[in-house]
């Protein structure tokens, strides 16, 4: 029988129809490497003086990881359709993609590809998931990890649908980090590495102009209190494009129970490159983060989208 393949199995990602020779014109098979990210590479936010009583006396630790040792599975695809873009990344779903354990088989995978001015913040986001990775699959899609390689030399990227990721190249990073980890320094003047996010392929965005049930409501609403008991602050994000539906299973991944409120769910959150590990309690978490998806929320039902997120 066939083993669905766990969010650490893969540890090399070859993309087939990209990279392309300028003078040939001959596709060249791009070899992607999985990337350990230090475990500190992201330090909880510090408490401000006077004001202890308020927060957690230490963040929240990660909990242990529930997965076996790392696999060294290839992953063999071509780029198929872009679903979406943002600020820090280009989104699309895979064509033809191959395991190299034919024993074992993934749910329909997507990659997040950074702008090549923002590979530090995909590396944030990365170390968010694993963060996370009890809430993979429950609250946020499952990743499989992030890759990355240096585009060889005489080669050009080419992405589907025209899409570029040199995108206003100089714009702001954002400050986030209280104690900047080395890497991330290092990374934020890199601009010739390609990074990739590999994660589980979500459904669709919540409507806009019609109102929500009782139900998809009470489900956003715990949604968005999972991550409180991990210290996680992510209201920045909180918009209708970081708000997608559970895949539909079959032929997706079924959804899990949370540990922490015992639900599952019909939608993700996604985004989290500028998200905080913080001291703070699960009650305050959910209060700046209801605050902003009820807005979301309230504007949706009359027809607006109103992203109050960051945008280049
Ligand atoms: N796992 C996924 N499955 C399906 N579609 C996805 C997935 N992840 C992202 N997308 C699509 O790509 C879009 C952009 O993704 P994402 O928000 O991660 O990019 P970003 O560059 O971080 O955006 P932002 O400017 O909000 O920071 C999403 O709004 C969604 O439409």
């Amino acid at each position: 029988m066939l083993k669905i393949v766990v969010q650490n199995s893969i540890s090399k990602v070859v993309l087939l129809d990209v990279v392309q020779n300028v003078q040939t014109g001959v596709f060249v098979p791009l070899h992607l490497n999985r990337i350990k990210l230090p475990d500190d590479l992201i330090r909880p936010h510090e408490v401000p003086e006077g004001f202890e009583s308020y927060y957690l006396k230490e963040a929240p630790p990660r909990p242990p990881s529930s997965l076996p040792p790392p696999g060294s599975i290839t992953l063999e695809t071509n780029l198929s359709t872009f679903l979406g873009s943002g600020r820090t990344g280009i989104v699309y779903s895979l064509e033809n993609a191959i395991l190299s354990d034919p024993a074992q088989f993934s749910p329909e995978l997507v990659f997040k590809f950074a702008r090549l001015h923002r590979c530090a913040d995909l590396h944030r986001e990365a170390w968010f998931y694993e963060e996370m990775e009890c809430l993979q699959g429950v609250a946020i899609p499952r990743c499989y990890g992030l890759f990355e390689a240096e585009i060889p030399s005489g080669c050009e990227l080419l992405l589907p649908e025209n899409q570029t990721l040199v995108n206003n190249p100089d714009s702001k990073d954002a400050q986030v980090d209280q104690v900047v980890h080395p890497l991330i320094t290092e990374l934020r003047s890199t601009r010739n590495k390609l990074c990739i996010l590999v994660e589980e392929r979500l459904g669709g965005r919540l409507p806009i102009g019609s109102p929500f049930s009782p139900e998809v409501r009470e489900d956003l609403n715990t949604l968005f209190a999972e991550i409180g008991p991990l210290g996680i602050l992510n209201e920045n994000d909180i918009r209708h494009a970081n708000i997608l539906q559970a895949p539909a299973c079959p032929p997706g991944l079924p959804s899990l129970v949370s540990p922490f409120t015992f639900r599952t769910h019909g939608w993700r959150m996604i985004d989290f490159e500028m998200a905080a590990k913080t001291q703070d309690t699960p009650a305050t978490l959910n209060h700046g983060h209801q605050e902003y998806l009820q807005l979301t929320l309230y504007n949706l039902e009359r027809g607006y989208v109103c992203d109050l997120g960051g945008s280049d």
